[in-house]
């Protein structure tokens, strides 16, 4: 189907817009009254650069307060009308979208707006453009989509039909099966947008909280089935009043809208992209780091062996059970100055080129193969906050395997017993703050990883957010988390890498034996515990000793600690049987404890 976009979701002056819109792969904009009204050129100029870059004007709007109204307001009402419906001409837009009024002077009466809205639509026939009426949520009268096609109904003039908004519809909680009842011919225009479950009035939650279809709570999909059984045949436009978006990159934002249209026609059975391929588990982390010194002695104390270098690069392995951690030292442009960070992650993929094919079809920036004549292909893309993700064949063994690419450094080389470490439990990421919605539409659309629920925690210097994104089967969990922007001197923003052990007293008491540092965790915290779950005081003291911290859900126990923070990353090592979770009842005293900087041993 034809895509569009408001430009009241973008970022930036009209001009800019219209590119990013065209460049992402969008049919057509809205152009909301106030990118026209600011823009520097006339309706003509932008008719001809939407038409150059491919772009219709599919809506023009809005016009507001026009119905319902005393008769005298309402002839000035159709002067301020006609004017409009010139402008239109000369901009080449054939619809115009009317409110449904929020003024007080708004009389009870169905016929009389009908009535009023028919000469409005008259008017509009004869400058060749149509009408098209929304309920707003919060309108005086006419708040709901039924209302609205009742008085369309009424009205009954070729040149007047409803406008459907998604989120007016579902954040009103309207059944929007009746949509089925309205003529598809009818229904002039659907916007879509999606928006975070929130217990606010509906105006402010629409003007500032509203989200690409995907990235809320509301079914957006089911709308749009009902909306297609009803025979429409126009754009999916997407209109997104939000505050991050509005000032966030809108190549970037066209493109998360794009992306976020890709994901609702598969939904709903208008396109078929090729299919998610869900990755299996994580092959490896990466870090790069300008010298190996530091994260080399912790590897070493947290039981990891070097097991092999890259034939070509500055990069060794290091492995412990089916946990692989990378070393990169090649200087990487733009990391000049900066401690390790984790850069990389290979994902573990039944399919390595369904993978990136499915990654492109949903707008993934491809990466170009950073390789060597003779080493394994690898498709890697760019997540949003700029990890890049390897798509590597499960089977490492093979010549194609990235394996392949690693010279084993002698017998002593396999990995085994270590600490107790078997793989990679998670990986948490921290997300840009305008890209934290993106991150978690990315995860799901490109690789087919279900978002959780969101999770807000406190830290001692604002609030963070997070989201797991996780395959069904736990074999990949990535922990996306936006927070307050790091500076020099607060690190625990760090991203990090989940370690899983089976006997994390064990495993902990081995790091420390090897010289590995934990951090320690107040003796509050422990004496807590003892009052919210039925821990043994043997088992409260050692977890203090090691600055261990516990949690438990329906499914089971979950008990975790942290090494010290090198560069922007630090380990986690986690003892789960069945619990989901990833402590985040904990996390505010993690978060503060890593403040503090306080470390046992
Ligand atoms: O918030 C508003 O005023 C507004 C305007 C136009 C729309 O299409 C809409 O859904 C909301
Ligand atoms: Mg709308």
């Amino acid at each position: 189907m034809r895509t569009s976009i408001a430009t009241v979701s973008l970022s930036g002056p009209l001009t800019e817009k219209l590119g990013a819109a065209a460049r992402a792969g969008f049919d057509g904009v809205e152009i909301f009254e106030n990118d026209l009204l600011a823009a520097p050129i006339g309706p003509e100029e932008i008719r001809a650069r939407a038409a150059d870059l491919g772009l219709a004007i599919d809506l023009y709007q809005p016009l507001r307060d026009v119905e319902a109204v005393p008769e005298d307001v309402f002839a000035r009402n159709l002067r301020r009308a006609e004017h409009k419906f010139r402008l239109m001409r000369r901009l080449g837009a054939d619809t115009v979208l009317v409110c449904s009024s929020v003024s007080p002077l708004a009389p009870d009466d169905d016929a009389l707006t009908a009535d009023q809205l028919r000469r409005l639509a008259e008017l509009a026939a004869e400058h060749g453009v149509k009408v098209a009426y929304e309920a707003l949520a919060w309108g005086r009268r006419v708040n709901t989509y039924d209302h609205a096609w009742r008085i369309v109904e009424a009205a009954d003039h070729p040149a007047l039909g409803v406008c459907l908004d998604s989120f007016h519809i579902l954040a009103k909680g309207s059944d929007p099966k009746g949509i089925e009842d309205i003529p598809g011919g009818k229904i002039f225009f659907l916007q879509l947008a999606d928006a975070p479950p929130m217990a606010m009035d509906v105006l402010q939650w629409s003007r500032h909280y509203r989200c690409f279809p995907g990235q809320g709570g509301l079914d957006v999909a089911g709308l749009v089935r009902h909306v297609l059984r009803a025979g429409y045949e126009g754009p999916l436009s997407l209109e997104v009043f939000n505050d991050v978006f509005r000032q966030a990159d809108a190549g970037r934002t066209a493109v998360d809208a794009q992306r976020s249209l890709r994901l609702l026609q598969e939904a709903v059975g208008t396109d078929a992209p090729p299919p998610p391929v869900v990755p299996a588990g994580i092959a490896f982390a990466e870090l790069v780091t300008p010298d190996t010194e530091p994260l080399t002695a912790l590897l070493g104390a947290l039981g990891f062996t070097r097991t092999a270098r890259h034939r070509g690069k500055p990069v060794e392995l290091w492995q412990q059970g089916e946990a692989r951690v990378l070393l990169n030292t090649a200087p990487a442009e733009g990391r000049e100055g900066r401690g390790p960070e984790l850069a990389a992650v290979g994902l573990e993929s039944p399919d390595p080129s369904g993978a990136a094919r499915r990654a492109e079809a949903m707008l993934a920036p491809v990466l170009p193969r950073r390789r060597a004549p003779g080493d394994a292909p690898l498709d890697a893309v760019a997540a949003p906050d700029g990890t890049e993700l390897f798509f590597v064949a499960t089977d490492t063994t093979g010549t194609e395997g990235w394996l392949a690419d690693f010279t084993p450094l002698g017998p002593g080389g396999t990995a085994d017993g270590g600490a107790g470490i078997r793989r990679v439990d998670h990986l948490a990421l921290t997300q840009p703050w305008h890209r934290f919605d993106e991150a978690a539409l990315f995860h799901r659309g490109v690789l087919g990883l279900r978002p959780q629920e969101s999770v807000d925690v406190a830290d001692p210097y604002g609030l963070l957010r997070s989201r797991a994104v996780t395959s069904p089967d736990g074999g990949v969990r990535i922990v996306l988390s936006v927070g307050p922007a790091p500076s020099d001197d607060r690190t625990a923003h760090a991203q990090h890498i989940a370690l899983a052990t089976d006997d994390l007293v064990a495993t902990a008491r081995r790091i420390r034996a090897a010289g590995g540092r934990l951090l320690a965790v107040p003796a509050n915290y422990h004496e807590d515990l003892a009052a919210r779950f039925d821990l043994t005081p043997d088992e409260l003291e050692t977890y203090r000793e090691l600055g261990i911290l516990y949690d438990r859900d329906a499914h089971g126990a979950f008990l975790h600690c942290y090494t010290e923070t090198v560069g922007r990353v630090f380990f986690e090592v986690v003892q789960r049987a069945a619990y989901r979770g990833y402590g985040a009842a904990n996390a505010p005293v993690r978060l503060a404890a890593q403040h503090a900087g306080r470390l046992i041993g």
